[in-house]
C-alpha cells in the first residue's frame, strides 16, 4: 500500500478568539485509513484544511511525508502530496466548469475516466454551481482519484458521502478505502467509518481514539 505519512506535534488553530482546534497529538502511519467523526464544530474541517495551508492561524508541527510546510515551494509539494475534497466548493469568481476540476488533479484523462465510472462524465461541460449536490461529490471524488494518479499520497476527504444517495455511498466508501493512499476522511457517515482501519472522535477541538 502506497502513501505518506502524517505526524502531528501540539497543533492548535484559532479563528480569531475562537480556539477551534487544541493540543492534538496524532501519527498515521503511511496508507492506513483514518474516519475523523465527532459533533458539529468540533474541529475537524479546520484540522484537514491546516494539514492543506488553508488555514493560516495554526501553531504547532504538522508533517506530510516527514515535510513540514513554511515556504512557498514547501506548500506547492504539500498540496500536490495532499488530494482533497473540501465539504463545501469554494465560491470562485467565476463559474467554474467540471471539467476545469477534473484538469486542476494534474491527471486529466485519469479523472475523466473516473468520473465517467462514476456517472458524471458527461457532466464535465456543466458549470459546477449547476449540479445536484451528489453530482458535485462524485465530480470531487473524481478529481480525487485524478490526484492520486498525478501521485498524491493522502487523501484528505471532508464528508465526501453527505451528499450522496445509498447505492453513492457505497460506492465512493469502496472507492476511498481502496485508493493506494493515506485517507483521512471526516465523516458522520457510519458505514464508511467502519470501513476504516482507526475512527478517531473529537469533541470541543480535542481528539480521542474511538477504537
Ligand atoms: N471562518 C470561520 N470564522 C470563525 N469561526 C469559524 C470559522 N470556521 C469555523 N469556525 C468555528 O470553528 C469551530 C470548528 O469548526 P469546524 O468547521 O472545523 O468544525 P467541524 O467539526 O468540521 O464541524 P461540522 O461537523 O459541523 O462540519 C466552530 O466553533 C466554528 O464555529
Amino acid at each position: 500500500m502506497g502513501g505518506l505519512d502524517i505526524h502531528m506535534r501540539g497543533v492548535a488553530c484559532r479563528h480569531g478568539r475562537v480556539e477551534a482546534v487544541a493540543d492534538i497529538d496524532l501519527e498515521i502511519a503511511a496508507g492506513e485509513t483514518v474516519a475523523l467523526t465527532g459533533t458539529n464544530g468540533s474541529g475537524k474541517t479546520t484540522l484537514l484544511r491546516a494539514v492543506l495551508g488553508l488555514h493560516r492561524q495554526v501553531t504547532g508541527t504538522i508533517l506530510v511525508g516527514g515535510r513540514g510546510a513554511t515556504s512557498p515551494a514547501e506548500w506547492a509539494w504539500r498540496r500536490r502530496s495532499c488530494a482533497w475534497i473540501p465539504q463545501k466548493p469554494a465560491a470562485g469568481r467565476f463559474p467554474l466548469r467540471g471539467e476545469e476540476l477534473l484538469t486542476s488533479s494534474g491527471a486529466p484523462a485519469e479523472a475523466q475516466e473516473a468520473a465517467d465510472r462514476l456517472g458524471v462524465g458527461p457532466l464535465a461541460r456543466r458549470p459546477l454551481h449547476t449540479l445536484a449536490g451528489g453530482q458535485l461529490q462524485r465530480m470531487y471524488l473524481a478529481r480525487a482519484i485524478g490526484s492520486v494518479a498525478a501521485g498524491a499520497g493522502v487523501l484528505l476527504a471532508d464528508e465526501p458521502t453527505a451528499a450522496l444517495d445509498f447505492a453513492g455511498q457505497e460506492e465512493a466508501a469502496d472507492v476511498l478505502t481502496s485508493l493506494p493512499v493515506t485517507l483521512v476522511v471526516v465523516t458522520h457517515d457510519r458505514t464508511l467509518a467502519e470501513r476504516c482501519d482507526r475512527v478517531l472522535e473529537m469533541a470541543a477541538g480535542r481528539l480521542r481514539e474511538g477504537r
